[in-house]
């Protein structure tokens, strides 16, 4: 029988003994020693109000198991695929097929043959020694022809002198790919090594504290070996330019599979959290939210692997041609469709989708931070711009007759 002295509970069939616990707990003491919750099994409470995590983190609490019963709630694991409708993508979802993908990829072995080919392409794929990619500056933005970081040619190679800004990963990257401009006005990329002359400091982001090692770069009088130039013999601008096209692939792919996580998050919690006494899923503008978001990952997810099949197959040159525009067009959607699964996705979750511990702290940290990739590797309206253009001229230059 339930009474003030009762200081365990069950949940999941797991019995915890609260006593020591209670008087410290963040919900407060009262809500365990309820009549309808001390000494009772309070497994639908305490998963309309926490992640499955807090019983991971207070294991210590648990006293035993309730016997003849087994724990049904099953905690995902780290890196295991999710039972989640739309949480994966159709090619790793149970009964689908792709035409683009098969069942087995030797990664492994296509590491193995880069790692061999150089020094530092084996250090960094090893991580061993991080690598960062240092183009962006406070003066030119990613306005790479407005670049002012300097390479200056010798004898012995290269020395460079200048300043990055936003440089993820600088804080810890012992190289640095450096877009700078050469005195002939061209641009050069040279990796340059952390040692004398290179400076790293700290910036807080709105995207990361500190996890990102968001920094500020400067290049004192570095020298750089002739060997460290990339493409060298080729204009540098059209090796950062082909760059952008992968960039932009691998922050369109995160930002897709971060809306799966949050919608992920959002099936979930519409199901598991009563609201009058009935889940919130069977609220009809729940559900409208929960299909928009499914239509526009969705539509993003087909659009990237149409793009992905091109750039496996085309050459270096036609993706530049056909793939410039594609790309752009289709970051800029991926991240506004972000920003709206973000907003719906705060809305299902009310208070809690702004607080950043507790069941919304996903949504939360999502909303807060998406804008980085809306920003990083060419702003939306810049992207847009510059799609729209490249369709301008291959229209242009067509002998389309109108
Ligand atoms: C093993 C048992 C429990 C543990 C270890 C525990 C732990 C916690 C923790 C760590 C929080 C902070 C929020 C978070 O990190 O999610 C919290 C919040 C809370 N807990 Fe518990 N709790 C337990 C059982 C319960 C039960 C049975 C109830 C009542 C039904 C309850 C009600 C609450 C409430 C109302 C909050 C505040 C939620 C919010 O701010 O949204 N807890 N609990």
């Amino acid at each position: 029988m339930a009474n003030q002295d009762t200081q365990w509970i069950i949940i999941d069939s797991r019995v915890f003994d609260l006593s020591s616990f209670a008087s410290l707990h963040p919900g407060g003491q009262a809500v365990l020693l309820d009549p309808e919750i001390a000494g009772q099994d309070a497994t639908e409470r305490f998963f309309e109000l926490h992640r499955s995590e807090v019983l991971h983190r207070y294991a210590r609490l648990q006293i035993g198991i309730i016997e003849g019963e087994e724990p049904q709630i099953k905690s995902h694991v780290p890196g295991a695929l999710s039972a989640v409708p739309y949480a994966e993508p159709t090619w790793l979802s149970p009964g689908y097929h792709s035409p683009y993908y098969k069942e087995v990829f030797h990664l492994s072995s296509i590491l193995q043959n880069l790692l061999c080919e150089n020094k530092i392409v084996e250090d960094a794929l090893s991580g061993k020694k991080p690598i960062c990619l240092a183009v962006t500056e406070a003066f030119a933005g990613s306005d790479v022809q407005g670049l002012r970081c300097k390479a200056t040619r010798t004898k012995e190679g290269w020395i460079v002198n200048g300043t990055k800004k936003w440089i993820t990963n600088a804080m810890w990257a012992h190289y640095f790919v450096v877009a700078c401009k050469a005195e002939s006005g061209e641009i050069v990329i040279l990796v340059v090594e952390r040692g004398e002359g290179v400076q790293t400091k700290p910036i807080r982001t709105a995207y990361s504290s500190s996890s990102a090692g968001t920094a500020f770069v400067t290049f004192d009088s570095v020298r750089v070996p002739p060997e460290n130039q990339l493409g060298a013999g080729h204009p540098g601008l059209n090796i950062i330019l082909a760059n952008f096209n992968h960039e932009r692939w691998v922050l369109t792919a995160a930002t897709i599979g971060g809306q799966r996580l949050i919608f992920e998050e959002c099936l979930k919690w519409a199901t598991q959290r009563k609201v009058f006494g009935k889940p919130l899923s069977s609220q009809p503008v729940i559900r409208q939210k929960l299909a928009a978001m499914i239509s526009r990952v969705e539509s993003c997810q087909s659009w990237i692997e149409n793009i992905t099949f091109q750039m496996c197959t085309m050459s270096a040159k036609e993706q530049a041609r056909h793939l410039a525009g594609q790309m752009s067009l289709l970051k800029m959607h991926a991240t506004r469709a972000s920003q709206a699964t973000a907003a719906d996705a705060v809305q299902i979750f009310g208070g809690r989708g702004i607080t950043q511990t507790g069941m919304g702290r996903f949504i939360e940290h999502y909303h807060r931070t998406l804008l980085i990739d809306a920003v990083g590797g060419g702003a939306e309206d810049v992207l847009a711009d510059l799609g729209i253009r490249q369709a301008i001229r291959i229209f242009s230059s067509s002998s389309i007759v109108i």
